[in-house]
C-alpha cells in the first residue's frame, strides 16, 4: 500500500515512522511519502492561505498549491495503483464519521492519498475539482474540532494499515475486537490477565473453568452488555436474530 499525506507540517507526520507503521515500511508492506504543501507555492512568502469570500473568521487554504500538489502526485501513479487512481481522504469537519468499516474499505486500497488542510479549512473547489477525476472522501474522527487534518491522518492511517495483511502478526485479534464487522460491531468485552485476584479482584471464574463453550457464551454476553450500556446505537444496528439477549435488546 502506499500512502502519501500533504502537509504543511510535514514533523506532526513523523509518528508514521515508528511502531507498527514504521516496522510495515520497513517490511515493504507500506511506503508512506511525506510531501510539503509549500513546496507548490511560487511566491517569496509561499503563501498557502488567504481571506474567505464573503467574509467570515480565518484564513483558508488557497486552492493553486493543492491543484499543483494534488496533480503531481496523480502524474506518477505507484506501481499496482487502480485504473481509477487512488482514493483522496480530505480529513475535515463536515466529513462522514471516520468508522472501522471505512477503515477496512480503505485497506482495500492499493493507493491513498491524504489532503491535510489547516487554518479554516481548504478552498471547496479543491474537493469539487478532485470528485470529478478521483474518488474523494471527506471524513470526520469525529463531532468535535481539531486545528487541523494531521492527527486525524494518524489515527486515519493506523486503523488502515492494522488491516493491511501481515502487518499485525496475529490476524485473528482482529476479528474479536470492538466493532469488527466479524464481532456484530459490538464493543469487546472485558478482558483478564494474571494474576487471578488483585487488589481484591477476581477474575470471573468462567474464565479460568476451561469450558471454552461457556467462555464463548460469557464474552458475548458481556459485550452485548458493554454494548447495550455505552453504544445503544450501535445495538439498534444488530439484527435482532443475531441479539442473544433480549433483555438487552433496545
Ligand atoms: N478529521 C477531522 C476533524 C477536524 C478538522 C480536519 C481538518 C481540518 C483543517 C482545518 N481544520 C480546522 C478547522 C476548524 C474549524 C472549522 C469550522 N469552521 C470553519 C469556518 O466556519 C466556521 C466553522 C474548520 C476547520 C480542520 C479540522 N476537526 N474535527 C475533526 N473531527
Amino acid at each position: 500500500m502506499r500512502l502519501d499525506v500533504v502537509t504543511i507540517f510535514a514533523d506532526y507526520l513523523a509518528p508514521l515512522q515508528l511502531s507498527l507503521i514504521g516496522k510495515a515500511q520497513q517490511q515493504g508492506l507500506l511506503d508512506v511519502r511525506v510531501h510539503d504543501l509549500r513546496e507548490h507555492t511560487h511566491d517569496r512568502h509561499r503563501t498557502v492561505d488567504d481571506t474567505p469570500y464573503g467574509g467570515g473568521a480565518g484564513l483558508l487554504m488557497k486552492p493553486e498549491p493543492w491543484g499543483e500538489a494534488l496533480d503531481a502526485l496523480l502524474a506518477d501513479p505507484p506501481a499496482g495503483a487502480r485504473e481509477e487512481g487512488p482514493v483522496l481522504v480530505v480529513p475535515s469537519p463536515v466529513g462522514e464519521v471516520f468508522s472501522q468499516r471505512a477503515a477496512v474499505e480503505l485497506a482495500a486500497e492499493p493507493w491513498l492519498v491524504f489532503a491535510c488542510g489547516r487554518y479554516e479549512g481548504i478552498d471547496a473547489r479543491v474537493v469539487e475539482h478532485y470528485r470529478t477525476r478521483i474518488r474523494v472522501r471527506e471524513v470526520s474522527l469525529g463531532d468535535y474540532v481539531l486545528n487541523g487534518g494531521e492527527v486525524a491522518v494518524l489515527a486515519i492511517t493506523e486503523a488502515v494499515v492494522r488491516l493491511v495483511p501481515g502487518v499485525i502478526g496475529n490476524a485473528a485479534s482482529l476479528t474479536e475486537e470492538s466493532h469488527a464487522p466479524e464481532h456484530d460491531g459490538l464493543l469487546e468485552h472485558p478482558a483478564y490477565t494474571k494474576p487471578a485476584s488483585w487488589r481484591g479482584l477476581d477474575v470471573p471464574a468462567v474464565l479460568a473453568g476451561g469450558n471454552h463453550g461457556a467462555v464463548e457464551r460469557w464474552r458475548r454476553d458481556e459485550a452485548l452488555r458493554r454494548t447495550a450500556s455505552r453504544r445503544p446505537d450501535v445495538l439498534r444496528r444488530l439484527d435482532p436474530a443475531r441479539c442473544d439477549r433480549h433483555d438487552l435488546a433496545v
